[in-house]
């Protein structure tokens, strides 16, 4: 396994919940809503705290703390919790041995998880997908999960800025034969999806998949939900941001840019959207 990071529901509760090497701080050091509205002083603190849900002591169970979810319970992800999904998921050969053979690369964290490929797998087989876009390829792990799952006529552009990593992922194609399916483009991913509008291929994609730049994501899905058809899925990764998101006294400028980006999605009527808490979440837009 690679040290990719899967969203812990538990992260997000580090306002109140505070550690230190592991090691809880007393509760006289945590963060109260009073505090914390001290520190910022915006509306948008409150609401957050007014939704902040607990963890149920010694248990995999994250409550909602908003009565009005009715107590809702949802499962929390730990190590072990994780690891038993993770032999749950059917890896392909090929893609287990290119995840081993990037896990000792620099950057390994970035590619998707197999439990990720597996549903990017399945959207594109449910909808029948024969053509689809990948913005931000690494070594190849999610664009040959979906490659693999195409059809001989399948076509998939991959978009990737650094020439080393594509060298893996081409090597990778080859291996699985499924390079002529594939059309990887060396560059920056906006550009290549303007080329690609200029070139008439508005409309004519059934999937596309979000996973580079952050500070880009708005930018990467205008083009995209030009390029994709209607009733087409546009995938967004790394939504949940290792939890930041929901933090209010985290606004490092990639934050800011998902957190913005997700706000804008959910005011955003030309798609439907189901946000769901895989790996570091991702968003699942289909275009009305
Ligand atoms: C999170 S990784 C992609 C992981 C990949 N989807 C996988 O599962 O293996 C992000 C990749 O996007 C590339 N990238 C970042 N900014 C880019 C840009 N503006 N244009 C093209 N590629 C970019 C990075 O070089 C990096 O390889």
């Amino acid at each position: 396994m690679s040290n990719r990071m899967v969203l812990s529901y538990t992260n997000s509760f580090a306002l109140f919940r505070p550690k230190f090497n592991g090691h809880s701080i007393p509760s006289i050091y945590h963060t109260d809503v009073l505090s914390l509205t001290r520190h910022v002083s915006s509306a948008t603190a409150l609401s957050f705290c007014q939704l902040q849900a607990s963890k149920l002591p010694d248990s995999p169970v994250t409550v909602a703390s908003d009565v009005r979810y009715g107590s809702k319970q949802i499962i929390s992800v730990d190590s072990p919790l994780y690891d038993y999904i993770l032999t749950n998921v059917r890896e392909p050969k090929i893609l287990r041995e290119l995840r081993e053979e990037t896990a000792t690369m620099r950057g390994s964290q970035m590619q998707v998880s197999p439990d990720q490929a597996q549903l990017l797998a399945m959207l594109v087989q449910i909808l029948g997908a024969e053509r689809c876009i990948e913005v931000g390829t690494y070594t190849g792990y999610s664009s040959l999960a979906v490659a693999l799952v195409l059809p001989e006529g399948g076509h998939l552009v991959a978009c990737e800025r650094d020439g080393k990593v594509i060298e893996v992922a081409k090597r990778y194609y080859d291996r699985a034969g499924v390079s002529h399916k594939v059309d990887v483009r060396h560059g920056l991913a906006a550009d290549t999806l303007k080329s690609l509008i200029e070139n008439g291929e508005s409309c004519r994609y059934d999937f596309a998949f979000v996973d580079a730049e952050k500070k880009m994501y708005q930018e990467y899905f205008e083009l995209l939900l030009q390029l994709v058809r209607v009733g087409g899925l546009i995938v967004v990764d790394n939504v949940l941001w290792h939890g930041r998101v929901s933090d209010p006294l985290v606004n490092d400028s990639k934050t800011l840019s998902i957190r913005n980006f997700n706000e804008n999605l959910m005011k955003d009527n030309r798609v439907d959207i189901s946000m769901v808490p895989i790996g570091d979440g991702m968003t699942i837009c289909r275009k009305r």
